[in-house]
């Protein structure tokens, strides 16, 4: 039995939602998994590990290959194993008791997206339990008149009308059937719609600083595998239901035939419960366990076939080195396989004795009422026809509401998610922004990164105006990106102010704007912006993903980004996909793809654009050609905030802030910056400028500075570069 579907079923992720068939290694751990012990014995494998339940959970088998490629177990982040502890300790008793409240829900999701499919489903089943119990008595009745004194025909004959209510019956049942496949394959999708929109809507919601902190990253991540879950509860509730009311309508033909019956009932089919049971257990427990092995397996699998590990692949003998570890890997995880079966057949073994012992228990006792004269023999029939149904429907049973207590379980992450989400999301309303913001002031602002030990910003003060190019320039870690977020209005100071002004004074702070103004008034390219796998169209045009798309923008914004040429001559234009490996699709190299994203931003057509490294794949002259074109913007009544290691470019900024450590360190024009001999910035730009030779030979004239509004500043010419690379 198992107790979650095949992947390719479900269609779920490969996650450890769905590690896959997997074995325990030592099934004495599941055979005590129905208290506490095993949960502390399988949640400490995942967290600390204690060394006594290392051989009970397999901690210790890990392969040389293992061993060699991830230092040890490759394993998954906590939050996606939370449920190890109540899956382990599946048990008739929990299953039962959390059943109304499974089904509740489910009920309530379905209540509140088609209303109709529901009534459908609910009807559809319920009729089928009439049904169910119509046929037993149709069946109890044709076998009284075939069992009763007389000649054959006309035993035939008085048999006739139960006869037909018996087809009626099994017609009916079938036509509810059909209805209840249609309605809940109607309702299922829409389920499921209705809980990811609400999911997603939700996680999209949430301010990027909260999502930088782990705990709500989790919460949130969790709740991603549980948005189908809503579908396959509605699956199984649909199942359970079915089976549920077909046993109830069996059991109550049967005691109303004969009180001894139920009983009976129950006795052959309680030990293929416990079977069942013991079996789904024992498999969860063991896929629980191997679950890092499968993983580490699954993503070595996946470098083998990833473009981008095509070229070490084969140059390096990366493959060979792979697929050896693949193998050897493989190979404990078949063994476990081969244990497992080996448990599961002994186990399926003593259910079916158990359950073979009391079928003769229970026949003997048919035997001795029908001998007796207890019970007529068309009841005894009847009462073998209904046993034998109802022992596999109870088998079915407890499979289908395992699979139902899983989704449950799952579910609820998704719902514990969207209420987090909720709590931390971007206020829906806020302050106006002045009505022509001319600039935003940040004063004093300081930021740390939640789980950091010191902030990534510390009491910095800048202003950026629209028409102005400021340029943010400092050494790797210094802030810079930290401080666009926060201009982007991404992320809210901690301590200090962000003002949205217009020129009149009149200001709005960040913390109380209506961030949706704040971002309609930003255009963002980041240093590590998305690469949608979409169309060249698309790329360009989800750069306002709130406007209805215009191609004679989007053609505008790709020729101001030096892309539109190359997006013309692709066979397919602009209905190319910029992903190979699809059909139109094309690769684009790094700087073509850094132009689109150029493109895409200057679509938005923001009053300020925040650039982070635009040109960093840039060839020089696309380089010069793209600064240009910042400056250009910036001439046109744009603000212009650029971050960039290329101080040539920075040097016509009409404001540069260098940043060290957080900190404002330096500001001013470049002329300005360079009159201090021992600055950051000169230092800077003096090591890069040394690089070309161009400080080599005092005197020489200066040809540092690419293209640009203004005339190129001097480089100085006073001598060594502080720190040559
Ligand atoms: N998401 C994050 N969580 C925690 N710390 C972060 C995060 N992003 C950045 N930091 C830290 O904040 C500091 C500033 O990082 P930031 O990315 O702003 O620097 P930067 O000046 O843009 O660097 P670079 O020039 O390398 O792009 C660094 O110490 C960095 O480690």
């Amino acid at each position: 039995m198992s107790l979650r579907r095949p992947a390719s079923q479900t269609g779920r992720k490969t996650c450890v939602r769905n590690p896959g068939g997997v074995v325990e290694p030592d099934d004495t751990a599941t055979d005590h998994s129905e208290g506490s012990d095993v949960d502390n014995t399988t949640t400490g494998r995942h967290r600390d590990a204690p060394q006594d339940t290392k051989a009970a959970t397999g901690e210790g088998r890990i392969s040389d290959a293992e061993r060699e490629l991830y230092g040890g177990r490759l394993r998954y982040d906590q939050s996606y194993v939370r449920h190890e502890g109540p899956l382990t300790r599946l048990s008739f008793g929990h299953m039962a008791a959390a059943l109304p409240r499974m089904m509740g829900m489910v009920l309530r999701t379905g209540w509140e997206t088609d209303r109709r499919a529901l009534g459908g489903v609910v009807v559809a089943q319920l009729g089928q339990g009439v049904t169910a119990a119509w046929g037993l008595v149709a069946v109890n009745s044709v076998l009284t008149r075939l069992f009763a004194e007389g000649p054959t025909a006309d035993k035939l004959r008085d048999a006739l009308p139960s006869l037909v209510v018996l087809a009626v019956t099994a017609v009916g049942a079938a036509l509810l059937s059909a209805w209840s496949t249609a309605m809940s394959g109607r309702l299922e999708p829409q389920v499921e719609r209705a809980v990811s929109a609400r999911y997603y809507a939700a996680v999209t919601r949430v301010e990027v600083a909260a999502t930088e902190r782990p705990e709500v990253q989790r919460v949130l991540e969790a709740g991603r595998f549980g948005t189908d879950s809503a579908r396959g509860m509605l699956r199984q509730s649909v199942g359970v239901g079915n089976v549920l009311i077909g046993m109830v309508a069996a059991a109550v033909v049967l005691a109303s035939l004969h009180p001894v019956l139920l009983p009976m009932l129950l006795a052959i089919a309680l030990p293929k419960g416990w079977g069942a049971i013991r079996s789904a257990r024992r498999e969860y427990v063991s896929r629980l366990h191997w679950v890092d092995h499968r993983r580490a397996i699954a993503s070595l699998l996946a470098y083998l076939t990833r473009p981008h590990a095509a070229a070490e692949i084969r140059v390096h003998a990366a493959g060979t080195k792979l697929l050896g570890s693949y193998e050897e890997m493989s190979r404990q995880t078949e063994a476990e396989q081969r244990r497992l079966a080996r448990a599961q057949a002994s186990t399926d073994l003593v259910a079916g004795a158990l359950a073979g012992l009391a079928s003769l228990a229970c026949y003997g006792l048919l035997w001795w009422l029908l001998a007796s004269g207890g019970l007529p023999l068309a009841v005894g029939g009847t009462a073998v026809i209904a046993i034998r149904t109802s022992t596999t429907r109870l088998t079915s049973l407890v499979q289908q509401v395992n699979r139902l207590y899983e989704e449950l379980l799952f579910l609820t992450d998704t719902e514990t998610a969207i209420e987090l989400a909720a709590e931390h999301a971007i206020p829906p309303t806020g302050a106006a922004l002045p009505s022509a913001v001319d600039r935003v002031r940040v004063e004093d602002l300081s930021f740390t990164y939640p789980g950091a030990t010191s902030p990534a910003l510390k009491g910095v003060s800048l202003s950026v105006r629209r028409g102005e190019v400021t340029a943010l320039v400092g050494a790797n870690g210094s802030g810079k990106t930290t401080l666009t977020k926060v201009l982007a209005g991404l992320m809210v100071p901690t301590e200090g102010s962000v003002w949205w002004e217009d020129a009149k004074g009149a200001r709005v702070q960040l913390r109380d704007a209506d961030r949706a103004q704040v971002f309609a008034a930003v255009g963002l390219l980041a240093q590590d912006f998305p690469r949608w796998e979409m169309t060249a169209a698309a790329n360009v045009a989800i750069g306002a993903g709130d406007r209805v798309r215009n191609m004679d923008h989007v053609k505008k914004a790709a020729r101001a980004a030096d892309v539109l040429t190359l997006i013309d001559s692709l066979p397919h234009g602009w209905n190319s996909i910029v992903f190979k490996g699809y059909e139109r699709g094309v690769q684009l190299s790094g700087g073509q793809w850094q132009k689109l994203g150029t493109a895409r931003s200057l679509y938005r057509d923001a009053p300020f654009l925040l650039v982070d490294e635009p040109t960093s794949a840039l060839d020089p002259h696309a380089e010069i050609a793209a600064f240009e074109g910042l400056w250009s913007l910036a001439e046109r009544g744009h603000a212009v905030v650029l971050v960039t290691h290329r101080l040539a470019a920075t040097a016509n900024a009409d404001r540069i802030y260098v940043l060290d450590q957080g900190r404002v360190a330096e500001e001013g024009t470049h002329e300005a910056l360079m009159t201090d001999r021992d600055g950051i910035y000169r230092r800077m730009f003096t090591a890069q400028a040394a690089q070309y030779g161009l400080t080599a030979t005092p005197g020489t004239p200066s040809t540092t500075v690419p293209a640009a509004r203004r005339p190129s500043p001097p480089v100085p010419k006073d001598g060594q570069a502080p720190h040559r690379p």
